[in-house]
């Protein structure tokens, strides 16, 4: 059955929408045609690859005589029986039906020549087709339509293509925009041909200063250009100073060569990056920051809180800090409250113990070397602490173990606020806080000819002393109770209680581990109490003999013992015997002086 059938006005819409790529290249093509056989009665049809005519020009006769030559008519074999779109349709081949061959009575008097147009991809996407009195049609109508066909295939392959490139380069541009490094791509000559705006902006250059210069005249480095362009090499993280204008800047530089198929340099990117950014990068990565701030450090004691009051009043200055006391007390701690309440919060918290590294290696820690200063040196040299550490804070801890040689580099680094990196000449401005810190005695240190003098005023520039444990016995029952909260949460045990003798011993230890001992046995006695109550036999070996000691321990009056005996007497031989004051220093009261002084035999000489 045929069925005669006609789109909508809505779907003639939509299927004009659909193909409206299609229409647009194939349009020009129609006109074309038309006008090899205008006058003659024929029509040229552009269909979908449904057959249904999207795009029609024709002489008016046959429009006029023929009621299906219309927009949104369906060509299709069981709309209008045998015709060439509808045999194009299902045959997805050129076609052509001459007069009486067609179906339909009201088509016997023309001749159809139709012609699939391909996608992309082979798929069929439409039909071309002149229809016309058959008396005027031959052969070649067919040939021409395919032609046709066939050159409308081209311009959207064409035109698809564009379209690609197009968004490849849209993209590429998206991406040069939004990378946070500076980009300059140049040709196979070396001339830059392009800049990202973060490259505009970190080398501080307008848009046009640029144009027509060489990558290595640019870089200043004909070296590293030659390595790309004459040796197709490609260097990747390698540091490089550039003069932006407004002084030398210091770069991490990686460039990349193009390699066209005859294997030749056809240009090249390079990326650029700042350094302090990749150090910025690299802090964060290793933990180069401060966790503490003041609220952390744990204790009421008037000593302590003294020592935080003037923290805190300098905090905000960048004026150099040097934190005394005692092994274990909390100067680090202090260290990281200091840098989190300063004007460089915001910048890297850089420790380096001086202690913990080889005399020969402290100098390349603290700052940096070239590429070449020594046998091993990394390729392209590697910053030191102090440019690690640019604007944020370097905690200098047991500085007092520095070398000499090293502190009289450390001097002028503080005096220049540049630092000069080992077998190189030029000079890195750094602004940095420095806090200093150490558990002997500088001043004496100074006086043995170990410290500098010069260097011991620089860093001294406000002095915070740490008290010690000892000093401080009201602070440690709060200690235990945060150790034992901190590490029952840890170990993922209930919370367990301290029984009395246990408290009594804790706060009897003279502790001179400090904080850092006294964290170090609550978290082995939590651990072996497994939530049980804390007794006397979950401490350490050394504080059992100072809660009431049980009988079996009696004899077992331990070196512990013996080192507080040394303590009081220490103590007493500087307050030069005075009990009061003794007592105050040690801080315990009066009465367990004298009853220690029993207890060890210490007697008072006579004055
Ligand atoms: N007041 C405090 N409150 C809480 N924890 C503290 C306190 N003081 C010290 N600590 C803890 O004790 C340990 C040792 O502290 P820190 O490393 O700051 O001491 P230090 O004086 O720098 O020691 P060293 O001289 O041996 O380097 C750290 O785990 C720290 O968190």
């Amino acid at each position: 059955m045929i069925c005669t059938s006609r789109a909508s006005e809505y779907e003639i819409e939509i299927r004009i929408k659909a193909n409206r790529k299609l229409i647009k290249v194939a349009k020009p093509f129609l006109e074309r045609l038309f006008q090899l056989v205008k006058g003659s009665g024929f029509v040229v049809l552009l269909l979908d690859h449904e057959a249904c005519i999207l795009e029609l020009l024709g002489d008016q006769a046959i429009l006029d005589q023929n009621s299906n030559f219309q927009i949104g008519e369906f060509w299709g074999e069981e709309s209008k029986g045998t015709n060439a779109m509808g045999l194009v349709k299902i045959e997805e081949k050129p076609l052509q039906v001459f007069a009486t061959e067609h179906f339909s009575r009201m088509n016997h008097g023309i001749t159809c020549s139709g012609a699939p147009i391909r996608g992309e991809h082979g798929e069929m996407i439409g039909i071309l087709d002149v229809s016309g009195d058959y008396h005027h049609a031959h052969a070649h109508t067919l040939g021409m339509v395919v032609a046709a066909a066939e050159a409308i295939e081209n311009l959207l392959r064409l035109e698809s293509a564009n379209a690609e490139i197009v968004r490849a380069y849209n993209n590429v541009n998206a991406i040069l925009q939004s990378m946070s490094e500076g980009l300059i791509s140049f040709d196979e000559a070396g001339r830059i041909t392009k800049l990202n705006p973060v490259a505009y902006k970190i080398l501080h250059i307008n848009s046009e200063s640029y144009k027509g210069q060489m990558i290595g005249d640019f870089l200043k480095n004909s070296y590293i250009s030659a390595e790309m362009l004459n040796e197709g090499r490609t260097i990747i993280d390698r540091e490089i100073s550039l003069d932006i204008g407004c002084g030398q800047a210091r770069f991490l530089f990686s460039g990349q060569p193009i390699i066209d198929k005859n294997h030749e340099v056809c240009g090249g990117v390079v990326i650029l990056r700042e350094i302090k950014n990749v150090h910025r990068l690299v802090n964060k990565i290793v933990g180069a920051r401060a966790h503490f701030t003041f609220e952390d450090i744990i204790g009421q004691s008037a000593s302590l809180q003294q020592s935080i009051q003037v923290a805190k009043a300098v905090a905000d200055s960048m004026s150099s800090i040097y934190l005394q006391g005692e092994s274990g007390t909390g100067k680090e701690m202090f260290a990281q409250a200091l840098h989190n309440a300063s004007p460089v919060s915001h910048g890297p918290f850089v420790a380096i113990n001086c202690a913990a590294i080889p005399r020969d290696l402290i100098e390349s820690e603290l700052f940096g070397y070239e590429e070449g200063a020594f046998t091993g040196a990394k390729r392209g040299g590697r910053p030191g602490k102090f440019e690690l550490a640019n604007e944020g804070t370097i905690f200098l801890d047991e500085v007092g173990d520095m070398p000499l040689e090293t502190q009289v580099s450390l001097l002028r680094v503080l005096q220049e606020k540049q630092v000069v990196r080992i077998g190189g000449f030029k000079s890195i401005a750094v602004t940095i806080r420095v806090i200093a810190a150490t558990n002997r005695d500088l001043k004496e240190e100074v006086q043995r000819g170990n410290f500098r003098e010069d260097l011991y005023y620089r860093l001294n520039v406000i002095n915070i002393s740490v008290p010690p444990l000892r000093h401080r016995k009201g602070d440690i029952l709060l200690l235990v109770d945060y150790y034992i909260y901190k590490f029952s949460q840890m170990l993922q045990l209930p919370l367990c209680e301290l029984d009395r003798k246990a408290a009594e011993a804790l706060e009897n230890y003279a502790w001179p581990g400090n904080v850092r001992e006294l964290s170090n046995a609550i978290e082995r006695a939590v651990t072996i109490a497994k939530g049980r109550i804390i007794t006397i036999e979950h401490l350490p070996e050394s504080l059992q003999s100072l809660g009431e000691p049980p009988a079996k321990a009696k004899n077992n009056v331990s070196s512990m013992g013996e080192l507080e005996k040394k303590l009081i007497i220490e103590t007493l031989e500087k307050a030069s015997w005075n009990i009061t004051y003794c007592a105050s220093e040690l801080g315990i009261a009066r009465n367990t002086l004298y009853r220690k002084l029993k207890k060890y035999h210490i007697a008072i000489p006579n004055t």
